[in-house]
């Protein structure tokens, strides 16, 4: 079937399950997500970054996530630009075939990031194309123990219903206390789910995103450790909250760290046991066997998404 647009996916996955939107940077992580989603009968959305499209170009990527529509004819796949910071940005990947783009304008005044949205929107939705929007900032390691500063960063939810009432955003991404990379929390993982409750119940049906959402499994932070690689402190948010996000609005789930992670530590391991090794496909080719089972045990145990199509 042809790229889809996630509307319909969010619609039918409100409050049960959630679609994992993993990042492509290349081929192998392309592949390993895509033959997961084939064995698990599961929906996908693929991301690119602004620094994906810096890294592989975006004429490259579009051409293998074409290939990957072509190998999993069955399988409904979004492509959605992440992070869009502007938006020109946006308009540029709509016109090239993207299902799905993210006006980024969190680190804006509020007025700013309603005016911006609602051009990508105005933009977007003639051209079947679906608009994420954000509201509030991740961020990283520090720990939200000052009220004042959690309500600085984190989505106030009277905003929330006037920014999606005043863009027509088709999702938003919210601030809970997650944020990007391997470093989440200082001390115990903690979201704040009374707050996701009540923009829930503000916008009732309404599919909420969450970034940052890696759980930075300690399987691969040891493995990479044990072979070198320098990640003490590295925690991510637990699996278990993630099940119950995905319970409570949350329609799409970002991950791209934990692809990270598996990759880094299978390549570190072959290189440390095999030395003499020096055939790029003897260590991309399991780094791919790798994220094939990581979004595998994603998709069936912790985002529920198996077996919806
Ligand atoms: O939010 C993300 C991409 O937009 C990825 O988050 P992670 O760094 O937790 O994988
Ligand atoms: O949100 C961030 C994603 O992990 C993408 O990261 P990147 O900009 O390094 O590609
Ligand atoms: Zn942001
Ligand atoms: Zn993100």
């Amino acid at each position: 079937m042809p790229l889809v647009n996630p509307k319909e996916l969010f619609q039918k996955c409100y409050g049960k399950y959630a679609i994992g939107a993993f990042n492509v940077n290349n081929m192998e992580i392309l592949q390993g997500v895509i033959e997961a989603a084939k064995e698990e009968r599961s929906p996908l959305i693929l991301q690119i970054s602004k620094g994906a499209r810096n890294y592989a170009k975006l004429v490259y990527l579009m051409k293998l996530i074409e290939a990957a529509v072509q190998d999993a004819p069955d399988i409904p796949i979004v492509v959605h630009l992440d992070h869009g910071d502007s938006v020109e940005l946006c308009k540029e990947v709509i016109d090239a075939g993207f299902t799905s783009v993210m006006i980024d304008g969190s680190h804006l005044p509020f007025e700013e990031n309603v005016r911006i949205t609602k051009e990508v929107v105005d933009y977007a939705h003639p051209r079947g194309v679906a608009v994420e929007g954000e509201l509030g900032r991740l961020v990283g390691v520090e720990e939200h123990v000052v009220v004042s500063e959690r309500e600085a960063t984190y989505t106030d939810p009277d905003k929330a219903v006037e920014f999606v009432e005043r863009t027509g955003v088709d999702s938003l991404a919210i601030a809970i206390g997650t944020s990007h990379g391997a470093y989440k929390f200082k001390g115990e993982p903690k979201l704040d789910f009374d707050r996701l409750r009540e923009i829930a119940k503000r916008l009732p049906g309404f599919p909420l995103v969450l970034h940052g959402a890696s759980s930075v499994l300690p399987e691969y932070v040891e493995k990479a450790n044990q072979y070198g690689a320098k990640l003490g402190g590295a925690k991510g948010v637990p699996e278990e909250m993630i099940r119950e996000a995905t319970k409570m609005g949350i329609c799409k789930v970002n991950i791209d760290t934990d692809l990270r992670l598996a990759v880094t530590a299978t390549i570190r391991e072959i290189f440390a046991l095999h030395p003499e090794e020096f055939d790029p496909r003897k260590y991309l080719g399991p780094a791919r066997e790798e994220v094939k089972k990581l979004v595998k045990h994603k998709l069936r145990n912790v985002l529920g998404s198996s077996g919806t199509i």
